[in-house]
């Protein structure tokens, strides 16, 4: 029998309202992400983009609306409830243990997964080193996976900037989400690097995390995402497959300038 693509709604979100004292910085957002799909957010700076990831993730509690996630109502939950249900998220800047190891960056993720939690880690006893040994090797298997296995016993804070992004993946990774967010994981990459970091989303994709994507990079934007939600000063101004959206006019206006290309 032939495949047939079946929809199913992973996250949905209406009528969501943050306001910064009298900035109405998401202004009754709504959207909807099909498990499977690569989502992305685009829209100029200060449009809301990074707001609505930190509604999404706990870290802001929304004034109005409505937020649900494989059925869960997340609605001003907090951020470790929003992990333990599957969804893990990156930073625009990039946020790791800088004199930690890559390895134990990634590590500290897994600890969201695991009954003895970061304290038993810690205060290590016979009962958590079993444990402790899972956790290592699923994390380098993570390394591995982003493709920075080499450098798993160096500092975070030594590793060039493209691969503290991808750390920042297996990291989010090593929390085992069904929602990977990803705020403008190709900021400050070259072009190789960027290519590299696209085919890495579309492998997490493949393996069957659905992926939220912010990016300032259109043309990767457009490359990748199966669809596309516009944002204009904190209103979802479009919304739909890359080649509608990035004809429809007022997407032109807003955020591409005169040029569609
Ligand atoms: N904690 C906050 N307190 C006050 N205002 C905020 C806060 N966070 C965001 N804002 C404001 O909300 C608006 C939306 O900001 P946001 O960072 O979400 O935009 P963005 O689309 O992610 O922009 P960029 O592309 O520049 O990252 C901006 O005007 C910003 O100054």
């Amino acid at each position: 029998m032939a495949n047939q693509a079946k929809t199913e709604l992973l996250l949905e979100i209406t009528g969501i309202h943050k306001r910064f004292g009298g900035l109405h910085a998401l202004n009754d957002v709504a959207l909807s992400i099909n498990k499977g799909e690569i989502y992305g957010l685009i829209g100029p700076n200060g449009a809301g983009k990074t707001t609505l990831f930190n509604v999404l993730t706990g870290l802001y509690q929304p004034d109005e609306g409505k937020f649900t996630f494989k059925g869960i109502d997340l609605f001003r939950q907090k951020p470790n409830v929003v992990v333990e249900s599957g969804i893990a998220r990156t930073f625009q800047n990039i946020r790791l243990f800088h004199n930690m190891t890559a390895l134990e960056n990634v590590m500290v993720g897994r600890h969201v997964r695991t009954k003895a939690g970061v304290i038993g880690a810690v205060f290590r006893n016979p009962g958590t080193k079993a444990e402790e040994a899972a956790i290592r090797a699923r994390s380098l298997a993570l390394l591995d996976y982003v493709g920075i296995r080499k450098h798993a016993e160096e500092h975070a804070k030594n590793l060039s900037y493209g691969d503290q992004r991808r750390l920042e993946i297996a990291r989010a990774l090593a929390t085992d989400p069904q929602l990977l967010a990803l705020d403008e994981p190709a900021a400050g990459m070259n072009g190789k690097e960027t290519d590299d970091l696209k085919r890495l989303m579309e492998k997490i994709r493949a393996d069957g995390v659905t992926i939220l994507l912010i990016e300032h990079d259109v043309k990767l934007m457009m490359g990748l995402c199966d669809r596309i939600a516009v944002l204009d000063y904190g209103k979802k101004i479009a919304e739909g497959v890359p080649e509608v959206v990035k004809n429809d006019p007022r997407v032109i206006e807003a955020y591409l300038g005169a040029t569609p290309d």
